[in-house]
């Protein structure tokens, strides 16, 4: 298929995601950078030295009539959550498709976004359109789309690596546990204490134990593919390193199973998926590192319980890339188009 190149926005210029993003959308044949908004009047290689002679445009102040007047056709939003849904309806409502890697348009009910983010949701018009963008689960729906709430970083390794028991509920589908690790860059490049070098340098902690606003999100998903209530019990770890995520999930079988069976069921699973990698042995994040790839495995242990371990780079795949991954169903290029 041959295309125009798609003129695109990226907002939040300054952020970890924007440069991640920006990287890849420059080495994809099918976009041109149109505009990246940023309340930083500065040129994008000033904020970010790594594009120095890579991309000569300055960020200009977030206005959706001036991405318009540009011709952007998508913009992705690289903003946090509650700002995203404050700039995301002057943009749909011009015409402009969103590729949002907020959580503000990612949980169905907008009361349980109050609950775990606590604050109100203020945009359900168009939360009710928003398509969950994990195009493993649900490809076919985000061609048509208007809005893609790209998925969190931790519900991915979680999903995905836990997806093929529940659908074929080869595991009780509650009391599953998600233990998780992320590396700092996951907290984003806005400064906040426990990012701070002597804080989190040499330093293992969990945090937001009980209360981490990934939980809904994982057991929205889980519930959908299951057909029947999911539900997790979710800790993330802070790790002193630069990017990462690995999960350890542990559930308990309803049936005796092999590591062979669990094998060929999540072969079958992801068949056909370009960035599920399913390994016949542990992964880790630096098989990961600075790809899409979600890599995952899935063992029998003593005691007949099953652990999953799933692996991805937090801004690539859990971020960025899968953004890309997005973008490329929403406007007819093939999945991998700049991501391999
Ligand atoms: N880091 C990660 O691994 C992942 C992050 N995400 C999500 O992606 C989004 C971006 O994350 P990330 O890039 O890490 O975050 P960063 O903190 O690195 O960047 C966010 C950017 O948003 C802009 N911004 C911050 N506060 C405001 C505000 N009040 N009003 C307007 N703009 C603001 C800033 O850009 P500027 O100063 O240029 O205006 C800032 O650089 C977040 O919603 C995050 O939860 C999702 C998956 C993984
Ligand atoms: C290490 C760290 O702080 N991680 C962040 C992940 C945030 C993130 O990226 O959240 P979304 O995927 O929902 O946008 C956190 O736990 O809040």
């Amino acid at each position: 298929m041959s295309h125009e190149r798609v003129p695109v926005a990226v907002l939040g210029g300054s952020g970890y995601t924007a440069v991640e993003l920006l990287k890849i959308l420059l080495r994809h044949p099918g976009v041109r950078i149109a505009a990246v908004t940023s309340r930083q009047a500065e040129h994008v290689a000033d904020l970010h030295p790594s594009l120095f002679g890579r991309l000569d445009l300055r960020c200009e102040p977030f206005d959706a009539d001036a991405l318009k007047a540009k011709g952007v056709q998508v913009a992705f939003g690289c903003l946090p959550h509650g700002t995203s849904m404050e700039s995301i309806p002057p943009l749909l409502a011009r015409g402009i498709k969103v590729i949002d890697l907020s959580a503000d348009y990612r949980l169905k009910d907008p009361a349980v976004y109050q609950q775990w983010y606590k604050e109100p949701h203020h945009d359900a018009a168009n939360l009710a359109h928003a398509v969950y963008g994990l195009p493993e689960l649900y490809g076919d729906r985000i061609p048509g789309a208007t809005l893609v709430a790209n998925p969190g970083c931790y519900p991915q390794t979680a999903i995905l690596g836990l997806a093929p028991l529940v659908a074929h509920r080869l595991v009780e589908l509650t009391g599953i546990i998600v233990d998780s690790k992320s590396g700092v860059s996951g907290g984003g490049r806005t400064p906040k204490l426990s990012f701070h070098f002597p804080e989190c340098n040499e330093n293992f902690a969990a945090y937001a134990v009980g209360t981490h606003r990934h939980t809904p999100e994982i057991e929205q998903v889980l519930t959908d593919v299951a057909g029947e209530r999911v539900e997790v019990v979710f800790t993330p770890h802070l790790v002193p390193m630069d990017r990462g995520i690995f999960s350890t999930m542990y559930a308990t079988p309803t049936r005796a199973v092999t590591d062979a069976e669990l094998l060929e069921l999540y072969r079958d699973y992801y068949r056909g998926q370009p960035f599920v990698r399913v390994r016949t042995t542990v992964p880790a994040t630096k098989d990961c590192a600075f790809t899409n790839y979600l890599d995952v495995c899935a063992k029998v242990v003593r005691g007949g319980k099953v652990v999953v371990l799933a692996a991805e780079d937090n801004l690539v795949r859990g971020a960025s890339g899968v953004a890309v991954q997005n973008f490329n169903r929403l406007f007819g290029y093939d999945e991998t188009t700049g991501l391999l």
